[in-house]
């Protein structure tokens, strides 16, 4: 694929960063907030922001079914944060009767570094790179468990959550629980055009 079209999921969130790096990728970005703008394209990101809200407004602006429909359909989606817990088909710690868009086999944990800590940062190692990521974490969730056939990208290295999983890949699908498009380091979005390229 020459030049795929990335959608940025735009009812809610952290958009303009993310719509700015694909941007500077060299990919055409649009922000999505009706079905008709989730047809132009070949891949998807959900950002960063609050998922319960997320869901709520997918259903609301009659987005949620079309969106399940094309993620499970193969198109490739990566989900930052909040994005993550949108992907995730088991969640824990969730509002009453929170839901997700689902499609990759994981238990994420909402809020799960605690949420006095707020946000923090740290350097990770992320599958495949060969200098690590600086990765920004903003009331973030962790992966609790993957099912077969999803692979961890990055786990935190260090301190009281040393071991836990931040970063996935199944298939077409790929989340992070921080915040990639808040640096200038573009890796991780390039990480997802190759996949859409490929795709
Ligand atoms: N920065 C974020 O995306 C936070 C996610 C938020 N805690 C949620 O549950 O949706």
């Amino acid at each position: 694929m020459p030049s795929p079209t990335i959608g940025v999921f735009a009812l809610q969130g952290d958009v303009r960063e993310h719509l700015r790096l694909l941007t500077e990728i060299g990919v055409t970005a649009i922000g999505v907030r009706r079905t008709s703008e989730l047809a132009q394209c070949d891949g998807l990101v959900i950002p960063g922001g609050e998922s319960t809200t997320m869901a709520k407004l997918a259903r609301t602006f009659e987005l949620f079914e079309p969106l399940q429909e094309r993620i499970r359909g193969g198109m490739p989606t990566f989900g930052t944060c909040a994005g993550m817990i949108m992907l995730a088909d088991r969640i824990e710690d969730g509002a009453h009767d929170q839901e997700t868009l689902g499609g990759l086999d994981i238990t994420v944990r909402r809020n799960a570094f605690g949420r006095q800590v707020h946000s923090f940062e740290g350097d990770l190692d992320f599958d495949g790179f060969d200098a690590p990521v600086h990765a920004v974490f903003i009331r973030a969730p962790w992966v609790e468990q993957l099912g077969p056939g999803v692979e961890a990208l990055a786990t935190i290295q260090s301190g009281e959550a040393a071991g836990r999983i931040v970063a996935v890949r199944a298939g077409h699908l790929m989340a992070t629980s921080f915040h990639p498009e808040v640096d200038a380091d573009d890796r991780v979005h390039r990480y997802f055009v190759d996949l859409v390229r490929q795709s």
